[in-house]
């Protein structure tokens, strides 16, 4: 068998990737090697700014992406070997493909804490099979430990019910991976859910695979929207949820005739019983197959690749959560492991891969400018541009904040009275104006402190 184009990986940059790819070269075979059997594509792409777009998400069986991309092969199973001397793959049931370009997006999986080996009790959550399993543990847990500090640990602190929650962080205020400890207060209220949450009971999954290996690729944005996670405690009392503030797991224990057979110990000595751990401790890149010559990795195991998308192997692209920008990065962006940045990548390796093919110049896209991760938390829109946590600037900057309790907090990240980066949470209406003033470096000092006024229009300053 043989392609112009092999896709690994089904996630969203191995499908943007291989949809990209369909669309530029229409003529050329193309190969999506794929795990799984569903597709998640991107929908209704709307560019709310330049640099944020919004968009839904869509599970296709692969029947009707083959139908929708006539010219992309969908093949399930896995990438066991790359022989990039002679240009082929070798998959798990032996085929061999051969290939001119290929593009590894094989993702990442998650970075557990360490006692997860001697225990099944700690959980991590990446894709529906592990979302499946955890499900089922905390349908029958009254008291659980969340553990982690980023978007998956926040996401689960404000959505599971009817459970005692501890939740066990190194930094001094939550969520510390997206926002500062102004924010982070910000969001607090919200946490304290003082009333019965009034959903339907149904446990309905909103990605349905049954007759599918489920495996595979990140869940992604809004993936609980219509998940209700429930715990086992008496369904008329609210959760409660515990921070544990600055402190670590150091070990964990088992004792089965407990009422709550766990229990964790904390760096500061505390003890707490519990039925299940879920440790939403980071990701680490999937790098499971061999590749003939050496890939250039970073000491976390990512691929790097340069400001193409290429790694240092000839004919090699890497994208998403496996690869690691290898660039001279442009001053207001940088890399988190995003569904956003994944599908840009995604896009962007085939525009290259396409270019070098033809011989075409391709010149860096845009969205690697500046940051733009637009989300939800504790509830709240989200939207972090450039800069947004002072990140590359050193002790050097000022920080201007509006906040309306409940309502809106809106920080402003300047240095040398030039807006580098921003955090706008709730309706703000501010990110238009915000990315502008970024990209451009536009002198804001004549303005002052009136650029965060609410009796002022600041867009009527730039008009
Ligand atoms: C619970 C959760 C919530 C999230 N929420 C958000 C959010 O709200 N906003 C946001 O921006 N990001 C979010 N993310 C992060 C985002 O989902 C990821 O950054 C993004 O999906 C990564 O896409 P990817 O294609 O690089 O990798 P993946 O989605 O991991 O896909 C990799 C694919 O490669 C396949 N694969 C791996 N090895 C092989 C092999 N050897 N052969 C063949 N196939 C292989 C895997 O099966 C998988 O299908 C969330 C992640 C999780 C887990
Ligand atoms: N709304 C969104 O945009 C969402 C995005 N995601 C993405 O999905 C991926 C997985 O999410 P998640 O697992 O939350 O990863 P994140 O990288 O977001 O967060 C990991 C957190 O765990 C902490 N941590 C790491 N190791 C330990 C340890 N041994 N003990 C205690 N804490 C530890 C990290 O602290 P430190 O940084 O100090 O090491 C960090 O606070 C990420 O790429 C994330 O960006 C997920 C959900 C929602």
């Amino acid at each position: 068998m043989e392609a112009v184009f092999i896709v690994v990986g089904g996630g969203i940059a191995g499908v943007t990737c291989a949809e990209t790819l369909a669309f530029f070269e229409p003529e050329k075979t193309i190969i999506l090697l794929s795990e799984s059997s569903l597709i998640k594509t991107v929908t209704n792409l709307l560019a709310i700014t330049r640099t944020l777009t919004k968009f839904d998400i869509k599970e296709v069986q692969s029947s009707e992406f083959s139908l929708k991309h006539p010219n992309v092969k969908l093949i399930h199973d896995t990438l066991a070997e790359v022989n990039d001397k002679e240009k082929y793959i070798i998959t798990k049931t032996n085929k061999i493909i051969k290939y001119e370009y290929l593009c590894l997006c094989t993702g990442a999986e998650p970075k557990l804490i360490p006692q997860s080996q001697d225990f099944e009790e700690i959980l991590g959550i990446r894709d529906t099979d592990s979302i499946d399993t955890f499900i089922k543990k905390i349908n029958n847990a009254k008291k659980i430990v969340i553990v982690g500090n980023g978007g998956i640990a926040s996401e689960l602190a404000y959505k599971i019910k009817n459970t005692e929650i501890h939740w066990v962080i190194k930094d001094r205020h939550i969520s510390a991976t997206f926002v500062d400890p102004g924010a982070a207060e910000f969001f607090l209220p919200s946490l304290n859910k003082d009333e019965i949450q009034k959903e339907p009971v149904s446990k309905r999954m909103r990605y349905q695979e049954e007759d599918f290996k489920k495996s595979g690729a990140a869940l992604g944005p809004d993936w609980y929207t219509n998940l209700i996670i429930r715990g086992a405690g008496d369904i008329n009392i609210p959760s409660t949820v515990k921070i544990h503030y600055e402190t670590e797991i150091s070990d964990v224990s088992r004792d089965k005739k407990s009422e709550h057979p766990m229990e964790i110990t904390l760096s500061t000595g505390e003890k707490i019983k519990c039925d299940i751990i879920i440790s939403a401790t980071g990701v680490m890149a999937k790098k499971l197959f061999k590749t003939k010559s050496d890939l250039e990795l970073t000491n976390l195991g990512e691929i790097q690749v340069n400001e193409h998308m290429e790694t240092n192997i000839p004919y090699i692209y890497a994208a998403g959560d496996v690869c690691s920008a290898n660039w001279s990065i442009a001053k207001h962006w940088f890399q988190m492991k995003l569904w956003t940045q994944a599908r840009q990548m995604g896009s962007y390796a085939a525009k290259c891969m396409a270019g070098h093919l033809n011989k075409e110049e391709v010149l860096q896209d845009f969205c690697f400018e500046m940051f733009a991760h637009s989300t939800k938390l504790f509830g709240h829109k989200v939207i972090l541009l450039g800069l947004f946590n002072g990140q590359k600037l050193g002790t050097n900057y000022e920080i201007l904040i509006r906040m309306t309790k409940g309502h809106e907090y809106i920080k402003f990240v300047l240095e040398n009275n030039k807006l580098q980066g921003a955090v706008l949470i709730g309706d703000t209406d501010l990110e238009e104006m915000a990315e502008n003033l970024i990209l451009n470096q536009i002198d804001l000092s004549p303005y002052g402190d009136d650029i965060l006024n609410p009796d002022i229009d600041i867009e009527d300053y730039f008009d």
